[in-house]
């Protein structure tokens, strides 16, 4: 079963598919109701990789028809006049969709700044709302990564019911919510991390892997299942042997190519994924807000 080679899993094509079904929608709101989505994005301070992030969300977000509102803060911005900002996004009725980029400055304190969101303007599922309704089956802002990641199991498995699925790393962000939706989807889920106690055998385990460690050519080929499906969520900047800059996942991909069924590259895999998840979470608040139902398929 190894040597075959995995199907590698087209992020960057189904992102543009799912693109282009968010503004199919866009138009169609735009038409019949009036109504344009829009979509705030804070970015404080000046990382450059959040500010490249940041730039291709906004052009994307215009390319879909949204409106998108950009507001960058410098890096001494006081926790207070963050939560000043929100609190006039929450009432802008022209902004249906909030997102702080995160990390944030270390003199502000997140949890605080994402408390403040209106939960149901809240396109990256970070509020302790979105939290509980997610892990109690409620309707909820499901966060992006994660929903991406669903959307290309689901392509490459079909029903994910009663699968094996390990998830390596156990952050907010990705690795809690992407095991709950797995649970949702009636998996058995083990998550596993940096505490884990032979992480190489837990993985062998998952008919469908989710690397979400943030840490470069982690998992080896002899940690996959033959004929597992492999999600890689790992974005990682690394110097190569040239010196030259590039990005890089949580998986060694030419080997573990050989092994998986099913596999994302990096770059072009989860990345894209997570920036069309944004745009849909984006639109299915603006119809929330006017009272229209979200559209089917496009959010979890
Ligand atoms: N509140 C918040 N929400 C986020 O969703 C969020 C955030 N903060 N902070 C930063 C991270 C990072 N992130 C990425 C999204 C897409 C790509 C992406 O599309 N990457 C391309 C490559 C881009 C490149 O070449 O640099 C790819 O993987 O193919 C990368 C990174 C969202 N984040």
């Amino acid at each position: 079963m190894t040597g075959a080679g995995a199907q590698v899993i087209d992020g960057k094509a189904m992102a543009a598919d799912l693109r282009g079904q968010v503004a199919g929608h866009v138009a169609r709101l735009q038409t019949e109701h009036g109504v344009t989505p829009g979509l705030a994005v804070v970015l404080v301070g000046e990382d450059p990789a959040s500010a490249v992030y940041v730039r291709s969300k906004g052009r994307m977000t215009r390319e879909v028809g949204m409106t998108g509102f950009e507001h960058r803060l410098p890096a001494e911005t006081e926790e207070a006049t963050l939560l000043r900002l929100i609190g006039q996004l929450n009432v802008d009725p022209n902004v249906h969709g909030i997102l702080v980029q995160l990390p944030l400055p270390a003199h502000i304190d997140e949890a605080l700044v994402i408390g403040a969101i209106a939960p149901d303007k809240d396109v990256d599922g970070f509020h302790v709302t979105n939290i509980g309704r997610l892990a109690t089956g409620q309707a909820a802002m499901v966060p992006c990564t994660p929903l991406g990641c669903l959307m290309m199991l689901r392509r490459s498995l079909g029903d994910l019911s009663g699968r094996e699925a390990v998830v390596i790393g156990r952050s907010n962000i990705v690795g809690k919510p992407m095991a709950q939706l797995l649970l949702r989807e009636g998996c058995t889920v083990t998550v596993a991390h940096s505490r884990t106690r032979d992480l190489p055998q837990v993985a062998r385990r998952a008919e469908i892997l989710v690397a979400a460690a943030g840490r470069p050519g982690l998992v080896q080929a002899e940690w996959i299942r033959p004929g597992a499906t492999v999600i890689d969520v790992g974005i990682n900047r690394v110097t190569d042997a040239e010196g030259q800059q590039r990005l890089t996942g949580d998986v060694d991909f030419a080997a573990a190519s050989q092994v998986a069924a099913a596999i994302t590259p990096v770059p072009g895999g989860v990345g894209p994924m997570t920036i069309a998840c944004l745009l849909a979470n984006a639109l299915a608040a603006c119809c929330r807000a006017h009272g229209l139902p979200a559209p089917d398929g496009l959010t979890a």
